[in-house]
């Protein structure tokens, strides 16, 4: 492909984290270690048929032998016959038993890799996920593991057989002729040394082709991403080159590492040959000289062929780890990245159902400050408030001001960088995670469903709730006719991010969702699309309902929720202006007096203040 990189094949080529490109030596073969060590017995074990079988091979030409001379007297065939024939089957029985063995372990390692990093990346701390690209993210899951089968596997195999035949078959050269052997030796380490030379370059071939793979992933990530705004935008041509663009650069540097593959391959070929050559005249001059018999010089030109063997299986070692490091190189990256502690009871146990509604819970800022990175500016300059329970306290002010931050740090999505932010009087970052989080119920503002059904969406995070539990937020989130005019109900599949809904019924379900984890907070971003009047009051009788017992916060963008709020705080650039409720901050905060007549209004849709 030659046509230049448009603008979104450049922002969806975009580097994956930033580590370091190569592990040093050291690390690469302690990773690559940790991946083969819980399997070294299969390895072992399929080795050891593989060797088996081998040798079952190596007996066959001696029971053929037997068989032929047997030929031409009056002796019995059938017994040889037999004994040839059963040789032949546990041979090849033998053998693939060994390549099965190898097989499912090498499948196991990939496994086990997977399961790792499954385990991790979906623990990564957000501000993690905000750094990557998740589809490069995926790839390493998916692709990047699937190069580690053969170097923990065949490859460590094949170093551990050829070495060893390596071995013997130069202890037996040393026995026939020591200087031949140097003359041996020195070619092979001579080629050898070049060839170690561009091994380095089949690890760097492959992780640049793998890197492109996640490119790859990244950019049909982000196509299906906004796969409605992609076609609007009639953008498909630019994306699918761009992913081409991706394709491309796999294939080029997979072809690169093929080459350099090729390259250390041939070595093989050549230092045998060259031996070959180098070994006849100078035996030949030996022979002529007498320092030994032709016969040794046939028989140690027989074992030199009997190298090509042993040299080619530690070449393919040699080559396969190069593949398996650049692609542990990739793995460790994802492993690194940050991940939240693990501590407490998930979702599942921390909802039983039909537990009792606990009391609600009280949340407090106190001289916050953060950013979201070290490199941007702050985005709360030292906001302080505080919230008892239960009742509905709205956040407002222009947009960027800080409002969904503050949910992001109640949740501790992110660390604050100083106060302090209290849930229950106790700092959130002496909360164990998992406790925290099951006291509150969250709807993001864009209201995310999931695919699948429904009724999975609504228990994605109460998944202990029971039927009653589920009809119950269903009639309270204005629900419960949409279900009943569903085809199959509850198990109605709502398609990938739930687009077989309107946005109505998706920030309903995502409210349901929130509910049925039976939380003690319910942080509430409200959407900042316009809903109809219908919509708007529904949503609005729910929440107001809900914060009978329960501390509800919500971003507001409406005026018909602000309204209703117990108590409202103003927020600009970063700081709490004032707090109070509707009538006080009309009266006595001019910030507050124009949302209300200007932004609130607007999006009102025709409901009027109380
Ligand atoms: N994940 C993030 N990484 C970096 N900056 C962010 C991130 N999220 C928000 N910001 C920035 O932080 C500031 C506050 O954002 P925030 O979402 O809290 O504003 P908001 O008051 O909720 O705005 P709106 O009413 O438009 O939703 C904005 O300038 C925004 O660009």
């Amino acid at each position: 492909m030659t046509d230049a990189a448009p603008d979104s094949a450049r922002a969806a080529t975009a580097p994956a984290p930033e580590t370091p490109e190569r592990l040093p030596a050291r690390e690469t073969w302690r990773a690559l270690y940790r991946h083969f060590r819980p399997h070294r017995g299969a390895v072992a074990l399929g080795a050891l048929f593989t060797l088996i079988g081998a040798a079952s091979g190596l007996a066959q030409p001696l029971a053929a032998k037997s068989l032929v001379e047997r030929l031409g007297t009056d002796e019995s065939i059938t017994g040889i016959l037999l004994l040839l024939t059963g040789l032949v089957l546990l041979g090849t029985a033998i053998e693939s038993v060994g390549a099965y063995v190898l097989e499912r372990t090498a499948e196991s390692v990939v496994l086990a890799a997977r399961r790792t990093l499954i385990g991790r990346l979906l623990r990564l701390r957000l501000s993690e996920v905000e750094r990557t690209q998740p589809g490069d993210l995926m790839s390493r899951v998916t692709s990047d593991t699937t190069l580690l089968r053969a170097v923990t596997t065949q490859s460590v195999v094949s170093a551990a057989t050829g070495g060893f035949t390596f071995m013997a078959t130069v202890v037996m050269m040393a026995l026939m002729d020591p200087v031949l052997l140097g003359v041996t030796l020195g070619v092979i380490v001579l080629i050898g040394g070049a060839t170690a030379l561009v091994m380095p370059k089949i690890a760097q071939a492959t992780q640049r082709a793998q890197e492109a793979v996640g490119t790859i992933s990244t950019a049909l990530e982000r196509a299906f991403g906004a796969f409605r705004t992609l076609k609007a935008s009639g953008a498909e041509r630019r994306e699918a080159a761009a992913v081409r663009q991706a394709a491309q650069e796999a294939w080029r540097h997979g072809v690169r590492s093929a080459k350099w593959q090729s390259v250390a391959w041939s070595s093989v070929g050549l230092s045998v040959q060259v031996s070959f050559l180098a070994v006849l005249g100078i035996g030949g001059a030996r022979v002529a000289s007498g320092a030994i018999s032709i016969a040794t010089l046939v028989a140690f030109l027989l074992y030199l062929f009997y190298l090509i063997d042993p040299v080619s299986r530690l070449v393919e070692a040699a080559s396969q780890y190069q593949v398996g490091s650049a692609a542990v190189a990739r793995i460790v990256q994802a492993e690194r990245l940050e991940t939240e502690e693990v501590d407490g009871p998930d979702a599942r146990e921390s909802t039983e159902p039909g537990a009792a509604r606990p009391s609600a819970a009280s949340v407090a800022f106190e001289d916050v400050r953060f950013r979201y990175r070290e490199d941007l500016p702050y985005v709360h300059h030292g906001v302080s408030f505080d919230v008892p329970g239960p009742g509905m306290t709205a956040f407002v002010g222009p947009s960027g001001a800080g409002k969904t931050t503050v949910f992001g740090l109640i949740e501790r999505f992110y660390d604050a960088s100083g106060g302090r932010v209290l849930v229950d009087g106790k700092d959130v970052q002496e909360w164990p995670l998992a406790e925290l989080r099951s006291a509150i119920g969250y709807v993001e503002q864009d209201a995310p469903v999931l695919a699948g059904t429904l009724r999975e969406n609504l228990l994605f995070g109460a998944p202990g709730a029971t039927d009653d539990d589920i009809d119950d937020v269903l009639v309270r989130a204005r629900l419960d006719a949409v279900v009943r005019r569903l085809p199959e109900g509850l198990d109605t599949v709502v398609g990938h991010r739930g687009s077989k809904l309107s946005g109505g019924e998706r920030q309903r379900v995502a409210i349901a969702r929130a509910l049925l984890r039976k939380p003690r907070l319910l942080l509430l971003d409200e959407a900042t699309s316009q809903l109809d009047a219908v919509n708007e009051l529904a949503l609005r009788d729910v929440v107001a309902e809900v914060a009978r017992e329960v501390t509800v916060l919500v971003v507001a963008h409406r005026l018909s929720t602000v309204t209703l709020a117990d108590r409202i705080v103003v927020m600009d650039a970063g700081g709490v202006r004032a707090t109070g409720t509707h009538a006080e901050l009309v009266a006595g905060d001019p910030l507050y007096g124009e949302l209300a007549a200007t932004q609130f209004l607007a999006t009102s849709a025709g409901v009027s203040a109380t």
